[in-house]
């Protein structure tokens, strides 16, 4: 675990020495947008058109974050048209390491530097690179999504839209609390170094999780009965639950598995075709347990919990008379 400082890689665990032992997430850096045409996206930087083969997106499968753009990739049926390397499970002194297709290179800093060598920070998955100017078009996940929800609708025909213009308040608000007290909660409370930290990462992300059990026993999804981008961030999230943030990151006032509108909706989402190969319970396990060393030390990782997410969801139906 580590960072670039002044072109060169530093081994070091995040600090949280300025923040009162809480967690704080640096924000992406490469922040341009694919777009049908080119033309500039949203944040009005000069856009990169969508094209068959130019691009190729370095993920882990243990990661939340990339997690989103596999999914994604895979929903929006863009496979053809995206290639993947996935990195391996395990992150330690040198970062993400990976047998890289395109340059031969061993570790992810390396990439980051290709791009940018003046670059400085933290190397994260996922990245989605562009081949022809050799560059990172961006390290964000829920900017990939939004621009794999559309850029290439016209190239694949897939025109499905987790994002739709008439729920873009609901959905924005439903990010917003599931990012910070959810999917960023699970990482406040475990990367927690003093136990106030953690202890108020731990409520806001149960008050939460009560919440998102209430609207889902009411409501099919999120957003109410249409799958929208709100329900896989939220996903990626809650598959990995059980498996490791209950131990690992110390969230355990409850599994999710005792959730019962919660839990039915994760094997609702893990059913959908092609979901379920972009799950690696192998990589997620390996990951946290043998990377995090400040955390487990030891580096064992649990043979459980036994979990089925292929068993009936039961959620036909839900929300269809109310
Ligand atoms: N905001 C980023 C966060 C990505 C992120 O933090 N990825 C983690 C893996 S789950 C990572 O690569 N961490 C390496 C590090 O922080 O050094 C996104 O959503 O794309």
């Amino acid at each position: 675990m580590g960072l670039l400082q002044k072109g060169q890689w530093v081994d070091q665990w995040y600090d949280t020495g300025n923040s009162g032992g809480e967690f704080r997430r640096q924000d992406s850096r490469f922040r341009s947008w694919l777009t049908p045409d080119g033309n500039a996206g949203p944040n009005g930087e000069p856009g990169f058109k969508a094209e068959k083969g130019r691009y190729h997106l370095y993920v882990s499968l243990a990661c939340p974050w990339a997690h989103r753009a596999l999914i994604f990739r895979r929903i929006k049926q863009l496979q053809n048209y995206i290639d993947v390397t996935v990195v391996d499970p395990v992150m330690l002194k040198n970062g993400w390491e990976m047998k890289d297709p395109l340059y031969g290179l061993d570790f992810l800093y390396q990439l980051y530097l290709k791009a940018d060598s003046s670059y400085e920070g933290r190397v994260t998955v996922p990245v989605l690179w562009d081949k022809q100017t050799q560059t990172i078009v961006s390290n964000e996940s829920s900017e990939i999504i939004r621009m794999f929800n559309t850029a290439f609708n016209a190239l694949t025909g897939n025109t499905i839209d987790y994002y739709p213009d008439t729920l873009h308040e609901r959905i924005n608000a439903l990010n917003e609390r599931v990012y910070d007290t959810i999917n960023n909660g699970v990482y406040r409370a475990g990367f927690a170094t003093t136990q106030e930290a953690y202890e108020n990462a731990y409520h806001s992300l149960f008050n939460s999780l009560d919440w998102v059990e209430g609207l889902l026993a009411r409501q099919r999804y999120l957003g109410g009965g249409q799958l929208t981008e709100a329900d896989w961030r939220l996903f990626t999230t809650l598959i990995r639950f059980d498996a490791v943030y209950f131990g690992h990151f110390k969230t355990n006032r409850q599994l999710l598995a005792d959730y019962p509108a919660i839990s039915g909706y994760v094997r609702e989402l893990y059913q959908i075709p092609g979901v379920s190969d972009t799950v690696s319970f192998e990589h997620i396990k390996t990951h946290y347990y043998a990377s995090h060393v400040m955390i487990n030390p030891t580096g064992i990782i649990p043979v459980g919990p036994a979990q089925d997410f292929t068993a009936a969801h039961g959620r036909e139906g839900i929300g269809e008379n109310s």
